[in-house]
């Protein structure tokens, strides 16, 4: 009960528009008090879960530490359809909505592929009010991502190519599975489409524009061995340790009061989220208009075809 009360006044304090914080000292101690308690694994005891759930997205509400993991879950790839887009967005405001939440950790519920991007299929072969609401849903869950006022760890536990790469370039930290055969990047070049200019601001931020300029063009896909050397992953671990790590960097970073985090957070993202916000519509014209295109629609279906036809 007593446990309870300081859980309650401490994630009240950090929670999203709070006012002040009323004594550091108190609630660093009351913090750190409950984040000794974390597991250093996923087996979080029953009474204090609280899982929830869509068609394409699982998720897993540790209350007691005030962390949720969110899985995405879309087979055979986890691609990123619009049903996905728009189911994660409600499961992300619930979740923003609940104070007792704090962190969010965001893997997959697929071995081997974190997500492959964009459904192509959206991208394809549709009409133009398809592709402004698929896009609108690309823009809002990005938004709802790099924006969030919890701590969000990306735990990468499979390939991660494109708008996979977005997701967790969103995120406040990344933690890759140290396996050779997963890639991670922005290779849209390769499907002969370009990744917008908030994608290129996020990657940018990220790995710095150098670095930037070199993957961007050439589409590069990164082992994740290149992607820890050139900052794109913060972290990579054996396979099965990612989501260990994940939480035990995740207890790290809920160390600090939240109010100091979030405005940090806000001081570092909000000139990059505004760009994008102050020109919303015009993005969404613009992506309408290129995906439009018959030679961009005839790249497309090659790469669909080539993505079928190839050798696994
Ligand atoms: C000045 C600026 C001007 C203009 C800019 C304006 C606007 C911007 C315009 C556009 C921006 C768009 C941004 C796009 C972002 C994206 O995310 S595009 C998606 C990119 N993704 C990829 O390239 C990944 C492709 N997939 C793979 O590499 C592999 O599938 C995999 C490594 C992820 C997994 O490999 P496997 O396990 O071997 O699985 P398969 O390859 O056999 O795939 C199974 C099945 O799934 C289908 N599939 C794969 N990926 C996708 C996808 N992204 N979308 C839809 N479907 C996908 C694949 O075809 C197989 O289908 P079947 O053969 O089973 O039918």
């Amino acid at each position: 009960m007593a446990l309870r009360a300081v859980s309650a006044l401490t994630w009240g304090l950090g929670g999203p528009g709070v006012g002040p914080l009323r004594s550091g000292t108190f609630l660093r101690c009351a913090t750190q008090h409950r984040l000794e308690k974390m597991p250093s694994s996923i087996g979080f005891p029953e009474a204090s879960r609280r899982p929830f759930s869509s068609h394409r997205i699982l998720v897993d509400v540790d209350q007691s530490h005030g962390v949720a993991t969110m899985k995405l879950k879309n087979p055979p790839v986890n691609s990123l359809s619009l049903e996905l887009l728009t189911e994660f967005v409600i499961s992300w405001e619930k979740l923003e909505n609940d104070k007792s939440c704090r962190g969010v950790i965001l893997t997959s519920n697929s071995p081997k592929i974190f997500s492959a991007g964009l459904d192509i299929t959206d991208m394809y072969g549709k009409n133009a009010a398809h592709y402004a609401e698929f896009w609108k849903a690309v823009q809002e869950v990005w938004l709802k991502l790099y924006t969030s006022n919890m701590v969000v760890i990306a735990a990468i536990n499979g390939s991660s190519p494109a708008g996979g790469c977005l997701m967790s370039l969103a995120s406040d930290y990344r933690i890759m599975a140290d396996n050779p055969k997963y890639t991670i990047g922005l290779n849209e070049t390769l499907l002969g489409i370009v990744a917008p200019f908030w994608f290129k601001d996020n990657l940018v931020n990220t790995i710095g524009n150098r670095a930037s300029e070199h993957a961007l063009q050439r589409g590069l896909l990164f082992p994740p061995a290149d992607a820890l050397k050139i900052g794109l992953v913060d972290q990579i671990v054996p396979e099965d340790k990612v989501q260990s790590t994940a939480l035990s960097v995740m207890s790290e970073w809920l160390k600090i009061p939240d109010h100091a985090r979030q405005l940090t957070k806000t001081m570092m993202r909000k000139p990059t989220a505004d760009r994008l916000l102050k020109q919303r519509e015009a993005d969404i014209q613009n992506f309408v208009s290129f995906i439009s295109k018959d030679s961009i629609q005839k790249s497309l279906h090659m790469y669909l075809k080539f993505l079928k036809e190839r050798e696994k």
